[in-house]
């Protein structure tokens, strides 16, 4: 018998299939304190949540049976999914249940602010009648401006159509072709600053996107531009968007989700020009009860057969594979990272290419560990390596993958490729015995590089100084380098040279550095899993 805890308020009849089943026990207790919760886990074998619950570490300590949680919705941000993956614990989750339903909630909040909704009830219902002071504006025939094309943006994108918008859409990964079998315009950021009357926000909270929203994006955007965002809270700068209320910039602004929640910025929630709910996308009764739905039935798929296939995470993998793959597990993704900072864009087409022993493995795990690098740059928690190969399908981005058992130069050699609208970015890569893993390419340059957290990317004219003018910038940002390369094309050609940081370079850094002769070209690569140097 497995015993299942749901401790937030989750639907009944969607959890039927649970309830119904012979093999399992569900205990309902919604807003348990974090004390209790943190005792009663270790009796538990999957916990069920929505997003009030913070399964944080603390929380997990004592989960020792626990073997799933399961996330309600799409959004993962109240689980620590580290210490989820660390424990071996499957963090699984319900992506697209809620879809519809924060698609309607942004198009009614779309609506309400163009009509002042909320404030002219407001009003009417303490018996005034403002008739002036609520003229409102059509949506017909207004540009509406998607960040992020994903699921829920494209809900909203085909609703807005509907109205005689125009849509512009902005999304890494949307192409030409997908825009246009949509109906709408692919367009650049700055393009829906420029031309939207209306901005709506469909992206995760990532490091990318925190704060996108910001003084400078807004000083962009058109005069009396209305904002949504029904998407994560902190992708929009609160207080830039006060300051750009206040000035008249911002007409008004529509919002479900706060940078803390519950939101206690007063001067934003209680603004006249702003129309707030409290986190309400998923909440109506057809959402939770396919949330809950979905992830009843996926629990007793885990529990009764082992096949997972909405994990967020991926607990260890066993098996010979496995162990001959394990020392280019952690490599990979990091391939993966570096290629798409690099590149600098959604790739529309990877090749990855093995070398030598490794060509003879099935190398499936490996090939997913650098698409997980490369997406989870735009997509963040939500990509895992079960749902890696069915997110970069769902991107739109073509991948080839190739074999050769004959050795380049090391036992074993991986490179792989990003490719969009012509330009490139490549990482080739091994282990050394006895010295670990090693970026030994890099945009086609040979180096021999560690994947150490903090990187500098540099091209430049192959010159004598340059090192030291280099070395030297660093040195006035009291920044220490720990390795240094060159690589080149040929004697005082094009070159490169990648530097190992103890520390972030930022952007007065890299700022620094542009300026230096014969320097073309600095950029900070960052590796959040890299090998830390060990000071002897
Ligand atoms: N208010 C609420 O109750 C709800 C909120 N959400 C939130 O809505 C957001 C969108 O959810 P889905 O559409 O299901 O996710 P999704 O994963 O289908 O789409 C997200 C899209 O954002 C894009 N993206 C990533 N970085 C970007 C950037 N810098 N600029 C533009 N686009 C970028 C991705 O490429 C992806 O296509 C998530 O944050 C989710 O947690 C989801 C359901 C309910
Ligand atoms: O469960 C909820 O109400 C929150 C929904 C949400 O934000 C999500 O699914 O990402």
């Amino acid at each position: 018998m497995y015993k299942i805890l749901v401790s937030d308020a989750i639907s009944d009849s969607g959890l039927k299939a649970l309830y119904d089943h012979p093999n399992f026990t569900v205990d309902k207790k919604p807003g348990l304190p974090a004390e209790e919760l943190k005792i009663i886990i270790q009796n538990y074998d999957a916990l069920i949540v929505r997003s009030q619950t913070q399964v944080t570490e603390e929380i997990l300590e004592n989960a020792n049976k626990l073997q799933v949680i399961a996330r309600a919705g799409v959004g993962v941000d109240n689980i620590d999914v580290k210490a989820a993956t660390k424990k071996g614990i499957i963090v699984i989750n319900a992506p697209g249940a809620n879809t519809i339903s924060a698609a309607e909630l942004t198009m009614a909040m779309m609506m309400s602010l163009a009509r002042s909704i909320p404030q002219a009830h407001a009003s009417t219902s303490v018996g005034k009648w403002e008739r002036n002071s609520f003229k409102g504006v059509e949506l017909y025939e207004k540009t509406l401006g998607v960040v992020g094309m994903g699921k829920i943006g494209t809900e909203v994108a085909m609703r807005a159509k509907s109205f005689g918008m125009k849509i512009l859409g902005y999304d890494p990964y949307l192409t030409e072709d997908r825009a246009d079998s949509l109906g709408l315009k692919k367009a650049s950021l700055d393009d829906i600053a420029q031309e939207a009357d209306f901005i709506t926000i469909h992206t995760p909270l990532i490091k990318e996107t925190r704060g996108l929203i910001n003084d400078d994006y807004l000083a962009k955007t058109k005069q009396g531009v209305r904002i949504i965002n029904c998407a994560r809270g902190g992708i929009i700068d609160e207080a830039a968007l006060v300051r750009a209320l206040n000035s008249g910039k911002v007409a008004g602004a529509a919002l479900d989700v706060f940078e803390t929640e519950p939101s206690t910025n007063l001067e934003l929630l209680g603004h006249p020009n702003v129309i707030v709910t409290p986190h309400l996308g998923a909440s109506t009764v057809e959402a939770q009860e396919k949330v809950a739905h979905e992830v009843s039935e996926e629990i007793i798929e885990i529990f009764e057969t082992q096949s997972i296939s909405h994990a967020v995470n991926m607990p260890q993998i066993s098996g010979e594979t496995h162990k001959k793959l394990q020392p280019f597990i952690t490599l990979g993704e990091q391939m993966g990272m570096l290629a798409i900072q690099l590149l600098k864009e959604a790739p529309d087409n990877i090749e990855i290419n093995y070398f030598g022993e490794l060509a003879k493995e099935n190398t499936d795990l490996l090939t997913r560990t650098m698409v997980k690098g490369i997406l989870s740059y735009h997509l963040g928690d939500t990509v895992n390596l079960i749902n890696a190969h069915h997110l970069l399908k769902d991107q739109g981005v073509t991948s080839n993958v190739s074999k050769n058992p004959k050795s380049k130069g090391f036992a074993s050699y991986v490179e792989l490729t990003l490719y969009r609208d012509g330009a490139k970015s490549n990482i080739g890569a091994t282990v050394l015995n006895g010295y670990g893993a090693r970026i030994v390419k890099m945009n086609d340059y040979r180096v021999d590089v560690r994947p150490e957290p903090y990187l500098l990317y540099i091209k430049h004219h192959d010159i004598p100084g340059m090192i030291g003018r280099v070395g030297s910038t660093l040195g006035d940002f009291d920044i220490n380098i720990g390795t240094m390369q060159v690589g080149r094309s040929e004697v005082g050609g094009e070159a490169i040279m990648v530097l190992t940081l103890d520390k972030i370079a930022d952007k007065d850094v890299i700022h620094a550095l542009t300026v230096i002769r014969g320097l073309e070209y600095a950029q900070f690569l960052e590796l959040p899993n890299g090998v830390v140097p060990v000071m002897s």
